[in-house]
């Protein structure tokens, strides 16, 4: 998906690039793709647009799975042996340098999974099954403290050895479950670890709807991107 003329994936190791020079980037793309194949091995070798920029990056690709986490243990494969990992979404492809900055410092600081946050504006409900069965539409079940609510974003951290370990689990877990994780942090809290917040960034929205790529491409326009 071209953003303001560059594809999101393209923008995302750009971004990914600028924020840790010389870090190994693992692409996991999905295998029938030659274009996002033929993208990445552009990118590792150098290319050059007017508001992205990578120059002979350590990058790899390789093929995605079914599921996030097939694709993430993927990706894990071609890591290396490098102490920390970041897992990040394409779709954040406006993800600011602090936002890495911050996950890699509380890393640095001995945290074993990091992950931006940012406060939720709207109430949020959790539902439940229509009650009357007329009423075609599902009803409140209860309304969690909003002040203790937050929206998660990407790049996650965490410790290379810890998630390996977690992602093993899963792989051996029944579908339906492993499809409920989400996130990689929702992994690390469902065996009991610790998972740090740092602040995230309204930039690094994902994008997902066409408002969102409105949103992404005014951004662009206005300079807003990797500030
Ligand atoms: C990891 C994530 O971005 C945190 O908000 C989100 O859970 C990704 O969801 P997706 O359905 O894999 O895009």
């Amino acid at each position: 998906m071209p953003v303001a003329g560059v594809a999101m994936l393209e923008r995302a190791i750009g971004s990914v690039a600028d924020a840790l020079p010389g870090a190994r980037i693992v692409a996991v793309v999905p295998a029938g793709h030659p274009g996002l194949w033929q993208l990445c091995r552009t990118a590792a070798a150098g290319t050059r647009h007017d508001d992205c920029v990578t120059a002979g990056l350590d990058l790899v690709a390789v093929a995605g799975g079914a599921t996030r986490n097939d694709s993430v243990r993927a990706g894990l494969d071609a890591v290396g042996d490098a102490e920390h990992v970041l897992v990040h979404d394409a779709a954040r492809c406006l993800t600011p340098p602090a936002v890495f900055a911050a996950v890699v410092d509380a890393l640095a600081a001995g945290a074993r999974a990091v992950v931006p946050a940012l406060p939720v504006v709207d109430t949020i409900k959790t539902v439940r099954a229509a009650p009357d069965p007329a009423i075609a539409a599902e009803a409140v079940d209860s309304t969690p403290a909003r002040s203790g609510l937050r929206a998660v974003q990407t790049p996650q951290g965490f410790r290379r050895a810890v998630l390996v370990a977690a992602q093993r689990q899963v792989a051996a877990w029944p579908a339906e479950r492993a499809e409920a994780v989400t996130d990689d942090a929702l992994l690390m809290e469902m065996l009991g670890e610790d998972v740090y917040l740092v602040p995230g960034d309204e930039r690094a929205l994902k994008i997902t709807t066409e408002l969102d790529l409105m949103l992404a491409e005014a951004l662009i326009a206005a300079g807003e991107e990797h500030s």
